[in-house]
């Protein structure tokens, strides 16, 4: 049986995972973190990380940027791993990340859904010929309006996977509002829409000559997330220290 702490536990995300884990017969919720505690949930729940007093096998976190540090320190000390969902890291804290890693075994994925799982492959292989083509490549995301970092994660990922067989020559841009020039062809355009409930969509736009291709993804529910979450954090259990991502899960 796999013991899991939530960081986060009272969030959007926390709770469908929650759920999840209670369906899940080789996994229990042992502990949870959030910054409030209203006694809701069956697992104790802390306000404080290091007050925590469970031991537990794997964290799962979907929690906020700030708070990424302090788990970071944690995890690395006590030798847990830690499945890293949260979006809108610095680049300092992904320098921490590699540095955490050294120490326990983290597995950092801006979107732990098999669908862009899929698409980042995809990507990897399709893009140079249409790159070499002439296509432009734009990318747009959609996202509910709670959400604090824009562009997503999941956006900023696609990019990279995107630019990586492009040998990181594109540059990322996302805002042309100041701009009076024809759009260069080395570029990726990422947009951000935030409004109501959209859980999540994200288009990738290869625009050529009198023809387009969009390759798009929509979560309709929180679940496909917390499904992968979940399976990471199986996986990740009693792991080396190391880097890990979503491609080790799926295979
Ligand atoms: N990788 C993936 O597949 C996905 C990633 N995400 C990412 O996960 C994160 C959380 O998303 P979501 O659940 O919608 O957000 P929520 O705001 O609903 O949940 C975050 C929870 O973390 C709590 N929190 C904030 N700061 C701390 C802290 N210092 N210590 C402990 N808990 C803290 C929040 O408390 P409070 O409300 O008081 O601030 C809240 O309860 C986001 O970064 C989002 O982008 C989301 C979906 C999928
Ligand atoms: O905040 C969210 O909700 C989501 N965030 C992730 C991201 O920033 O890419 C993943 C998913 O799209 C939902």
């Amino acid at each position: 049986m796999t013991k899991i702490m939530m960081h986060g536990c009272n969030g959007v995300m926390g709770q469908v995972i929650t759920k999840i884990v209670e369906e899940t017969d080789d996994a229990v919720m042992a502990a949870g973190v959030d910054r409030r505690d209203d006694g809701h949930n069956d697992y104790p729940v802390y306000t404080n990380l290091s007050d925590c007093k469970e031991d537990v096998d794997v964290i799962i976190d979907f929690s906020a940027a700030p708070a990424v540090d302090g788990l970071l320190d944690y995890a690395a000390e006590k030798k847990i791993p830690v499945v890293l969902c949260t979006t809108g890291l610095t680049d300092e804290q992904l320098k921490k990340v590699e540095e955490a890693s050294k120490k326990t075994a983290i597995l950092r994925s801006a979107n732990m859904s098999l669908g862009i799982n899929t698409l980042f492959k995809l990507l990897k292989s399709m893009t140079k010929l249409l790159a070499d083509a002439g296509f432009d490549i734009e990318i747009v995301e959609k996202h509910h309006r709670r959400k604090l970092d824009a562009p997503s994660g999941t956006a900023l990922a696609l990019a990279e996977a995107v630019n990586e067989p492009l040998d990181n020559e594109y540059e990322f841009v996302f805002d042309r509002s100041q701009r009076r020039e024809q759009r260069p062809k080395k570029e990726i355009g990422i947009s951000a829409v935030r409004g109501g409930t959209i859980v999540g969509e994200h288009e990738v736009i290869f625009a050529g000559q009198d023809e387009v291709i969009e390759l798009k993804h929509t979560a309709y529910s929180r679940a496909v997330f917390a499904k992968g979450a979940v399976s990471a954090a199986l996986y990740l259990a009693g792991k080396p220290a190391g880097m890990y991502d979503m491609s080790d899960v799926i295979g």
